[in-house]
Protein backbone atom coordinates (compact mmCIF):
# COMPACT_ATOMS: atom_id res chain seq x y z
CA UNK A 1 0.00 0.00 0.00
CA UNK A 2 0.96 3.55 -0.77
CA UNK A 3 2.19 5.66 2.01
CA UNK A 4 -0.04 8.37 3.82
CA UNK A 5 3.23 10.74 4.25
CA UNK A 6 3.22 13.80 2.07
CA UNK A 7 6.86 15.29 0.62
CA UNK A 8 7.59 18.31 0.14
CA UNK A 9 10.63 20.81 -1.31
CA UNK A 10 12.35 21.19 2.59
CA UNK A 11 13.78 21.50 4.64
CA UNK A 12 11.05 23.29 7.11
CA UNK A 13 10.31 26.76 6.61
CA UNK A 14 10.51 27.19 2.94
CA UNK A 15 7.31 28.57 1.05
CA UNK A 16 6.54 24.80 -0.23
CA UNK A 17 6.11 24.16 3.60
CA UNK A 18 4.24 26.94 3.98
CA UNK A 19 1.81 26.38 1.11
CA UNK A 20 1.71 22.57 2.47
CA UNK A 21 0.56 23.47 5.92
CA UNK A 22 -2.48 25.65 4.32
CA UNK A 23 -3.82 23.30 2.50
CA UNK A 24 -5.14 21.83 6.50
CA UNK A 25 -4.68 18.91 8.28
CA UNK A 26 -3.62 16.34 6.18
CA UNK A 27 -3.26 12.86 7.08
CA UNK A 28 0.19 11.33 8.01
CA UNK A 29 3.95 12.77 7.82
CA UNK A 30 4.86 15.74 6.48
CA UNK A 31 8.71 14.66 4.83
CA UNK A 32 10.90 17.30 3.00
CA UNK A 33 13.17 16.92 0.48
CA UNK A 34 16.16 18.94 -0.82
CA UNK A 35 15.26 19.24 -4.58
CA UNK A 36 12.28 19.06 -6.74
CA UNK A 37 13.37 16.12 -8.96
CA UNK A 38 14.25 14.44 -5.44
CA UNK A 39 10.63 14.63 -3.93
CA UNK A 40 9.09 13.72 -7.43
CA UNK A 41 11.53 10.62 -7.47
CA UNK A 42 10.18 9.87 -3.86
CA UNK A 43 5.78 9.54 -5.09
CA UNK A 44 7.55 7.53 -8.30
CA UNK A 45 9.12 5.39 -5.89
CA UNK A 46 6.02 5.28 -3.64
CA UNK A 47 8.18 6.98 -0.69
CA UNK A 48 5.44 9.03 -0.03
CA UNK A 49 1.72 9.02 -1.20
CA UNK A 50 1.75 12.50 -2.63
CA UNK A 51 3.97 15.73 -3.24
CA UNK A 52 3.83 19.32 -2.88
CA UNK A 53 5.98 21.32 -5.37
CA UNK A 54 6.55 24.70 -6.29
CA UNK A 55 5.27 25.11 -10.40
CA UNK A 56 4.81 28.78 -11.39
CA UNK A 57 5.79 32.38 -9.66
CA UNK A 58 4.01 35.46 -10.63
CA UNK A 59 7.43 37.64 -11.25
CA UNK A 60 9.92 34.69 -12.39
CA UNK A 61 7.80 32.56 -14.35
CA UNK A 62 7.42 28.50 -14.54
CA UNK A 63 9.69 26.66 -12.21
CA UNK A 64 11.66 24.39 -15.03
CA UNK A 65 12.85 22.25 -12.52
CA UNK A 66 9.37 21.23 -11.84
CA UNK A 67 8.30 21.19 -15.21
CA UNK A 68 11.07 18.81 -16.83
CA UNK A 69 10.91 16.14 -13.54
CA UNK A 70 7.00 16.51 -14.25
CA UNK A 71 7.06 16.03 -18.11
CA UNK A 72 10.34 13.44 -17.95
CA UNK A 73 10.08 9.77 -16.20
CA UNK A 74 7.35 7.74 -15.29
CA UNK A 75 3.86 9.42 -15.46
CA UNK A 76 2.91 11.55 -12.44
CA UNK A 77 -0.66 13.51 -12.04
CA UNK A 78 -1.44 16.69 -10.29
CA UNK A 79 -4.19 16.57 -7.89
CA UNK A 80 -4.63 20.13 -6.16
CA UNK A 81 -2.99 23.60 -6.33
CA UNK A 82 -2.67 25.82 -3.83
CA UNK A 83 -0.92 29.48 -4.41
CA UNK A 84 0.42 31.90 -1.64
CA UNK A 85 1.95 35.47 -1.55
CA UNK A 86 6.15 35.01 -1.00
CA UNK A 87 7.33 37.78 0.46
CA UNK A 88 11.46 38.06 1.21
CA UNK A 89 13.49 39.12 4.49
CA UNK A 90 17.57 39.16 4.39
CA UNK A 91 18.43 36.96 7.19
CA UNK A 92 21.62 37.23 9.03
CA UNK A 93 23.65 35.36 12.06
CA UNK A 94 22.64 37.99 15.21
CA UNK A 95 25.51 41.12 15.30
CA UNK A 96 25.74 41.23 11.86
CA UNK A 97 25.10 44.49 10.34
CA UNK A 98 23.97 44.91 6.65
CA UNK A 99 26.75 46.82 5.63
CA UNK A 100 28.78 43.57 6.68
CA UNK A 101 27.21 41.15 4.37
CA UNK A 102 29.91 39.97 1.98
CA UNK A 103 28.16 37.40 0.61
CA UNK A 104 23.81 35.99 0.34
CA UNK A 105 22.49 32.57 -0.58
CA UNK A 106 19.46 31.60 -1.20
CA UNK A 107 17.31 29.93 -4.42
CA UNK A 108 17.54 30.73 -7.18
CA UNK A 109 13.70 31.68 -7.70
CA UNK A 110 13.99 34.23 -4.32
CA UNK A 111 17.18 36.09 -5.75
CA UNK A 112 15.40 36.80 -9.06
CA UNK A 113 12.66 38.43 -7.06
CA UNK A 114 15.68 40.21 -4.98
CA UNK A 115 17.58 41.10 -7.69
CA UNK A 116 16.84 45.16 -7.67
CA UNK A 117 17.25 45.15 -4.13
CA UNK A 118 20.45 43.33 -3.96
CA UNK A 119 21.82 45.94 -6.72
CA UNK A 120 20.82 48.51 -4.80
CA UNK A 121 21.84 47.44 -1.64
CA UNK A 122 24.59 44.71 -1.62
CA UNK A 123 26.19 45.53 -5.07
CA UNK A 124 29.60 43.92 -3.73
CA UNK A 125 28.24 40.70 -2.00
CA UNK A 126 28.58 37.56 -4.05
CA UNK A 127 25.44 36.00 -4.41
CA UNK A 128 24.94 31.95 -4.39
CA UNK A 129 22.04 29.60 -5.35
CA UNK A 130 20.50 26.90 -2.94
CA UNK A 131 18.34 24.18 -2.82
CA UNK A 132 15.75 26.35 -0.99
CA UNK A 133 14.94 29.63 1.01
CA UNK A 134 15.09 27.67 3.88
CA UNK A 135 18.25 25.70 3.51
CA UNK A 136 19.96 29.03 2.69
CA UNK A 137 19.02 30.07 6.06
CA UNK A 138 20.22 26.57 7.41
CA UNK A 139 23.50 27.30 5.62
CA UNK A 140 23.89 30.72 7.35
CA UNK A 141 23.56 28.95 10.81
CA UNK A 142 25.65 26.58 10.03
CA UNK A 143 28.62 27.27 12.51
CA UNK A 144 31.89 28.49 10.18
CA UNK A 145 29.26 29.47 7.27
CA UNK A 146 30.61 31.07 4.27
CA UNK A 147 27.11 32.90 3.64
CA UNK A 148 26.63 35.69 5.34
CA UNK A 149 23.13 35.95 4.60
CA UNK A 150 20.06 34.34 3.56
CA UNK A 151 17.14 35.73 1.55
CA UNK A 152 14.40 33.56 3.04
CA UNK A 153 10.91 33.68 4.67
CA UNK A 154 10.51 35.11 8.76
CA UNK A 155 9.75 31.52 9.59
CA UNK A 156 13.27 30.01 8.35
CA UNK A 157 15.16 32.86 9.54
CA UNK A 158 14.05 32.75 13.27
CA UNK A 159 13.93 29.10 13.55
CA UNK A 160 17.46 29.15 12.91
CA UNK A 161 18.68 31.78 15.37
CA UNK A 162 18.88 34.71 12.58
CA UNK A 163 17.86 37.91 12.93
CA UNK A 164 16.19 40.04 9.83
CA UNK A 165 19.13 42.51 8.51
CA UNK A 166 16.55 43.55 5.95
CA UNK A 167 12.93 43.38 5.16
CA UNK A 168 10.37 42.76 2.34
CA UNK A 169 13.31 43.15 0.21
CA UNK A 170 11.32 41.95 -2.84
CA UNK A 171 11.39 44.03 -5.84
CA UNK A 172 7.88 43.45 -7.03
CA UNK A 173 5.40 43.07 -3.51
CA UNK A 174 2.46 41.20 -4.08
CA UNK A 175 4.59 38.42 -5.58
CA UNK A 176 2.41 34.79 -5.47
CA UNK A 177 3.58 31.06 -6.21
CA UNK A 178 1.71 28.58 -7.22
CA UNK A 179 2.38 25.06 -6.29
CA UNK A 180 0.88 21.73 -6.68
CA UNK A 181 0.49 18.54 -5.20
CA UNK A 182 1.47 15.35 -7.36
CA UNK A 183 0.86 11.91 -7.00
CA UNK A 184 0.85 8.69 -8.97
CA UNK A 185 -1.64 8.49 -11.87
CA UNK A 186 -5.26 7.59 -10.37
CA UNK A 187 -8.77 8.75 -10.64
CA UNK A 188 -9.14 12.26 -11.51
CA UNK A 189 -10.64 15.11 -8.92
CA UNK A 190 -14.45 15.30 -9.62
CA UNK A 191 -15.09 18.56 -11.86
CA UNK A 192 -16.10 21.45 -9.90
CA UNK A 193 -16.80 23.86 -13.18
CA UNK A 194 -13.60 25.90 -11.91
CA UNK A 195 -11.06 23.92 -13.14
CA UNK A 196 -7.67 23.52 -14.91
CA UNK A 197 -5.33 21.01 -16.65
CA UNK A 198 -2.15 20.07 -17.19
CA UNK A 199 -0.26 18.87 -20.31
CA UNK A 200 2.61 18.70 -21.88
CA UNK A 201 2.59 19.09 -26.05
CA UNK A 202 5.32 17.52 -28.42
CA UNK A 203 5.29 18.74 -31.81
CA UNK A 204 5.15 16.00 -34.48
CA UNK A 205 7.12 18.07 -37.07
CA UNK A 206 8.94 21.26 -36.29
CA UNK A 207 7.68 23.12 -39.24
CA UNK A 208 5.81 26.45 -39.78
CA UNK A 209 2.42 26.23 -38.21
CA UNK A 210 3.00 23.45 -35.56
CA UNK A 211 2.72 25.91 -32.76
CA UNK A 212 -0.60 27.39 -34.38
CA UNK A 213 -1.74 24.00 -34.93
CA UNK A 214 -1.59 23.14 -30.96
CA UNK A 215 -3.48 26.38 -30.14
CA UNK A 216 -6.45 25.65 -32.14
CA UNK A 217 -7.07 22.67 -30.60
CA UNK A 218 -7.93 25.14 -27.57
CA UNK A 219 -9.18 27.68 -29.62
CA UNK A 220 -11.74 26.52 -31.81
CA UNK A 221 -13.11 24.86 -28.70
CA UNK A 222 -13.39 27.82 -26.64
CA UNK A 223 -10.96 26.67 -23.88
CA UNK A 224 -8.99 29.46 -22.56
CA UNK A 225 -5.18 28.96 -21.69
CA UNK A 226 -4.06 30.18 -18.21
CA UNK A 227 -0.08 29.26 -18.85
CA UNK A 228 2.05 28.13 -21.71
CA UNK A 229 5.95 27.76 -22.02
CA UNK A 230 8.26 26.13 -24.46
CA UNK A 231 11.18 23.85 -22.68
CA UNK A 232 14.13 22.01 -24.68
CA UNK A 233 13.30 18.78 -25.22
CA UNK A 234 16.80 17.77 -24.47
CA UNK A 235 17.24 16.24 -27.66
CA UNK A 236 18.36 18.58 -30.31
CA UNK A 237 19.15 22.45 -29.84
CA UNK A 238 16.69 24.26 -30.96
CA UNK A 239 13.75 20.90 -30.24
CA UNK A 240 11.02 22.99 -27.27
CA UNK A 241 7.84 21.14 -26.21
CA UNK A 242 5.26 23.14 -25.09
CA UNK A 243 3.97 22.79 -21.14
CA UNK A 244 0.20 24.46 -21.12
CA UNK A 245 -2.35 24.68 -18.25
CA UNK A 246 -5.83 25.02 -19.67
CA UNK A 247 -9.04 26.16 -18.19
CA UNK A 248 -11.69 23.39 -17.85
CA UNK A 249 -11.37 19.47 -17.16
CA UNK A 250 -10.94 16.32 -19.23
CA UNK A 251 -14.64 15.63 -18.40
CA UNK A 252 -15.49 19.01 -20.13
CA UNK A 253 -16.69 17.80 -23.75
CA UNK A 254 -14.54 20.91 -25.31
CA UNK A 255 -11.28 20.33 -22.74
CA UNK A 256 -11.73 16.81 -23.91
CA UNK A 257 -12.47 17.29 -28.08
CA UNK A 258 -9.07 19.70 -27.45
CA UNK A 259 -7.34 16.76 -25.67
CA UNK A 260 -7.73 14.83 -28.92
CA UNK A 261 -7.26 17.01 -31.21
CA UNK A 262 -3.90 17.11 -29.69
CA UNK A 263 -3.52 13.89 -29.89
CA UNK A 264 -4.07 13.53 -33.54
CA UNK A 265 -1.48 16.46 -34.24
CA UNK A 266 1.11 16.02 -31.54
CA UNK A 267 3.62 13.22 -31.88
CA UNK A 268 3.29 12.98 -27.70
CA UNK A 269 1.02 14.32 -25.31
CA UNK A 270 1.59 13.85 -21.61
CA UNK A 271 -1.41 14.01 -19.46
CA UNK A 272 -0.61 15.79 -16.03
CA UNK A 273 -4.18 15.95 -14.37
CA UNK A 274 -7.54 17.83 -14.27
CA UNK A 275 -8.20 19.49 -10.14
CA UNK A 276 -9.74 22.39 -8.90
CA UNK A 277 -8.59 26.08 -9.77
CA UNK A 278 -6.83 27.59 -6.54
CA UNK A 279 -8.92 30.68 -7.47
CA UNK A 280 -11.97 29.40 -7.92
CA UNK A 281 -12.64 30.82 -10.98
CA UNK A 282 -15.30 29.66 -13.31
CA UNK A 283 -14.43 29.55 -17.05
CA UNK A 284 -16.80 31.62 -18.74
CA UNK A 285 -18.28 28.83 -22.00
CA UNK A 286 -19.23 30.32 -25.72
CA UNK A 287 -22.14 29.80 -27.22
CA UNK A 288 -21.83 26.56 -28.64
CA UNK A 289 -19.10 24.81 -26.54
CA UNK A 290 -21.21 23.27 -23.73
CA UNK A 291 -21.25 19.78 -22.60
CA UNK A 292 -25.25 19.67 -24.25
CA UNK A 293 -23.98 21.17 -27.20
CA UNK A 294 -21.46 18.52 -27.94
CA UNK A 295 -24.06 15.54 -27.26
CA UNK A 296 -26.28 17.14 -29.68
CA UNK A 297 -23.91 17.37 -32.31
CA UNK A 298 -22.81 13.91 -31.75
CA UNK A 299 -26.41 12.72 -32.04
CA UNK A 300 -27.30 14.83 -35.11
CA UNK A 301 -24.57 13.24 -36.32
CA UNK A 302 -25.48 9.98 -35.85
CA UNK A 303 -28.94 10.43 -37.26
CA UNK A 304 -26.96 12.07 -40.66
CA UNK A 305 -24.85 8.93 -40.66
CA UNK A 306 -27.97 6.55 -39.60
CA UNK A 307 -31.25 8.29 -41.13
CA UNK A 308 -32.40 4.51 -40.64
CA UNK A 309 -32.10 4.57 -36.88
CA UNK A 310 -34.35 7.69 -36.41
O1 LIG B 1 12.80 27.91 -1.50
C1 LIG B 1 11.61 27.89 -1.15
O2 LIG B 1 11.22 28.35 -0.07
C2 LIG B 1 10.61 27.33 -2.05
O3 LIG B 1 9.58 26.90 -1.60
C3 LIG B 1 10.89 27.37 -3.54
C4 LIG B 1 10.43 28.64 -4.23
C5 LIG B 1 10.41 28.46 -5.79
O4 LIG B 1 10.78 27.42 -6.32
O5 LIG B 1 9.98 29.40 -6.45
C6 LIG B 1 9.06 28.95 -3.84
C7 LIG B 1 8.61 30.20 -3.70
C8 LIG B 1 9.49 31.38 -3.88
O6 LIG B 1 9.13 31.96 -5.13
C9 LIG B 1 10.92 31.02 -3.92
C10 LIG B 1 11.33 29.74 -3.96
Amino acid sequence: MRSATHGYLGPAGTFTHQALLSLGDLPGEARPYPSVPAALHAVRSGEVGSVLVPIENSVEGGVSATLDALTYGDPLQISAEVVIAVQFDLYVRPGTELSQVRSVVSHPHAIAQCRGWLDAHLPDAVVTEGGSTAAAAVAVAAPGSRFDAAICAPVAGVSQGLVAAATSIADNAGAQTRFVLVGPPGPLPPRTGADKTTLVCFLRVDRSGALLEILEQFATRGVNLCRIESRPTRTTLGSYCFSIDAEGHLDDARLAEAVMGLHRVCSEVVFLGSYPRADGLTPTVAEGQGDEDYTEAAAWLARLRHPERA
